[in-house]
């Protein structure tokens, strides 16, 4: 049986991730900054509460790091620790920009001390391309990242890089483009677009209040991506992969989708207000993932207007 340990247990990922590697067979160990007293309210959404050991660990304090992972000396660790909001990084950008490059970095120096080799997933985002016109972007597209967060994740992309390069370490990053699913908290859009639109459409008589409709993003199903996660430390070789689905929306699609399939006219319902803008914004997100197609063996199963419905279907209350 072979042992992962997710840092980063309760968010989105960790928790579809964790439920992936338990039907795949492995014993799973999770982390959270602080274990003791908590409901890992995902991990039950998802039935599988019990089925992962949930320690607490602080990815910024090396000893913390160094310890888990000596006492659990597992085959593989998915780190997926960090501050995840884009908006929020330009509040709070110092607290972004070390959750990412301290705590990348504890992990990789970690595994260089511990004598067990051990396979180490890396949460990348398309946040570092910046605006991709012209050509979508693919592995070798060059990095212009947009905010505090993106810069934290470049960074936190080379860290992983150099020491792959500069001691072996089978360590690589998944730049993963936009994922959802009804795990996704409120802060991002589309959860937001997707409860609103709910409660109007229930008679709730609210108006949806947005940034910029004219962003666009390339929305994939967060289930799907764990998979790709898993399959880049099954490869006989470390690489780096875009994980996407390689179709581009504009947010007035996603919405009017959303308000589509629930019979209604987002133009009744939405506006455009300045206070949801961002200081700096990608304007464009596209992605190319034939690399992971062509050889992982992975590819998206769902697009945009599926994600859409899959997310309005789902009965879970988001707490907002
Ligand atoms: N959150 C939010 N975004 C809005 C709103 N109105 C417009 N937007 C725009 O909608 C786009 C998507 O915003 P988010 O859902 O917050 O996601 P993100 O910034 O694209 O970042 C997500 O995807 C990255 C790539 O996978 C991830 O790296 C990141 O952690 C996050 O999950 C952005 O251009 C944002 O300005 C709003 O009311 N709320």
């Amino acid at each position: 049986m072979k042992t992962a340990l997710i840092c980063g247990v309760t968010g989105q990922d960790g928790a579809y991730l964790a439920e992936f590697l338990i039907q795949k067979g492995y014993e799973v160990f999770g982390t959270t900054r602080d274990a003791q007293g908590k409901s890992f309210v995902n991990l039950r959404r998802l039935g599988i509460e019990e089925k992962v050991a949930v320690l607490s660990m602080a990815p910024e304090d090396f000893r913390s790091v160094f310890v888990t992972i000596k006492n659990i000396r597992p085959d593989e660790i998915y780190f997926l620790c960090g501050q995840s909001s884009v908006a929020m990084s330009f509040e709070q950008p110092a607290e972004t920009i070390q959750s990412y490059t301290l705590g990348t970095l504890n992990v990789l120096e970690a595994c260089r001390m511990i004598d067990k080799p051990i396979r180490q997933y890396h949460a990348g985002s398309s946040e570092c391309f910046g605006n991709t016109v012209g050509v979508p972007a693919n592995e070798s597209f060059p990095f212009s990242p947009r905010s505090p967060y993106a810069v934290a994740k470049a960074s936190a992309f080379w860290l992983t890089a150099n020491y792959r390069e500069a001691y072996g370490l089978f360590a690589c990053t998944g730049v993963l483009f936009n994922h959802e699913s009804p795990l996704r908290p409120y802060r991002f859009v589309t959860q937001k677009i997707i409860q609103t639109a709910k409660r109007i459409a229930a008679g709730s008589g609210e108006v949806l209040e947005l940034g910029n409709l004219e962003v666009s993003r390339d929305w994939g199903w967060a289930p799907d991506y764990v998979e790709a996660m898993w399959r880049m430390l099954q490869q006989d070789l470390p690489r780096d992969f875009v994980i996407a689905t390689g179709q581009t929306y504009s947010l007035e699609q996603f919405v009017s989708a959303t308000f589509g399939q629930l019979g209604l006219d987002w133009r009744d319902h939405v506006r455009s207000n300045a206070e949801f803008f961002r200081p700096t914004d990608i304007l464009v997100s596209r992605a190319d993932p034939s690399l992971a197609r062509i050889e992982m063996g992975w590819k998206a199963k769902f697009g945009m207007e599926e994600v859409v419905s899959k997310m309005l279907d789902s009965d879970d209350i988001v707490v907002v």
